[in-house]
């Protein structure tokens, strides 16, 4: 479903949105395509990209506008234009520290100002091999339950923190195992509706070949996609998406 952190130059930038406005995909009444530039090239892409496609901001602050030096909020993001926001990346969450609590404040807070928000979540390597990912994924779910009740604007996206990256992607039984959990936790703690209604995006080494196996599993609902939309092949990574 969507893609993202492209630390490029206004030179690439501009490239890869003319790669994107060249790609043959079904439309937004099949499948959402989100961009996600930095927030220096947003403006930028917002301006040349095709208009179906839509741009997410990669983070967003806690609070709204006021003293807080180097931090966007998510005011200025829908003041802008965009609807989308990716928060709690696990690079967010573990190179910067970002806690369960203040990514959960900060979609709540992204949320009331109208945005839609990509919520990711995922375990470590070693969380994985102590048989930790519900429990992982089960933690980071109930941090945003204790704020928020309407889960209408949220995609969860899954992401191994394992397979970010490292091109070692789940597989399509591993992914749709941690998915229908995540759809099964839904269901229990939010409500059957949102359980059912709630798009679960997968993220780590996606790739043209492996999308198409991967969006065979009845849970997984479109991917999140980093080095591998940098190239042409997103456009195939679309289609697979587009199930
Ligand atoms: O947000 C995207 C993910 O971090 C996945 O990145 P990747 O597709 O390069 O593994």
């Amino acid at each position: 479903m969507a893609r993202k952190f492209f630390n490029g130059t206004v030179k690439s930038v501009k490239a890869l949105v003319e790669s994107l406005n060249s790609f043959k995909v079904p439309g937004p009444e099949v499948v959402d395509v989100v961009v996600a530039p930095t927030f220096l090239h947003i403006p930028a892409v917002v301006d040349a990209l095709r208009p179906e496609f839509k741009v997410a901001a990669q983070n967003s602050w806690v609070k709204g506008n006021g003293a807080y030096t180097g931090e966007i909020t998510a005011d200025q993001i829908a003041d802008l234009g965009l609807e989308w926001v990716i928060l709690g990346h696990s690079e967010r969450r573990h190179i910067v520290k970002e806690s369960d609590e203040l990514t959960a404040d900060k979609v709540a807070y992204a949320l009331s100002k109208g945005l839609s928000v990509i919520f990711c979540i995922g375990e470590k390597l070693e969380e994985r091999e102590a048989n930790q990912t519900q429990e992982v994924n089960a933690r980071q779910l109930q941090a945003l339950a204790d704020k928020i009740s309407d889960w209408s604007k949220i995609v969860v996206a899954y992401e191994p923190v394992w397979a970010i990256g490292t091109g070692k992607v789940a597989s399509p039984e591993q992914a749709q195992q941690a998915h229908a959990e995540i759809r099964a936790w839904l269901a229990e703690k939010v409500g059957k509706d949102a359980a059912e209604a709630t798009r679960i995006i997968y993220g780590g080494s996606v790739t043209a070949s492996n999308s198409k196996d991967l969006a065979g599993a009845a849970d997984i609902d479109g991917f999140l996609v980093g080095g591998a939309s940098l190239k042409p092949e997103f456009e195939d990574i679309i289609k697979a998406a587009a199930k």
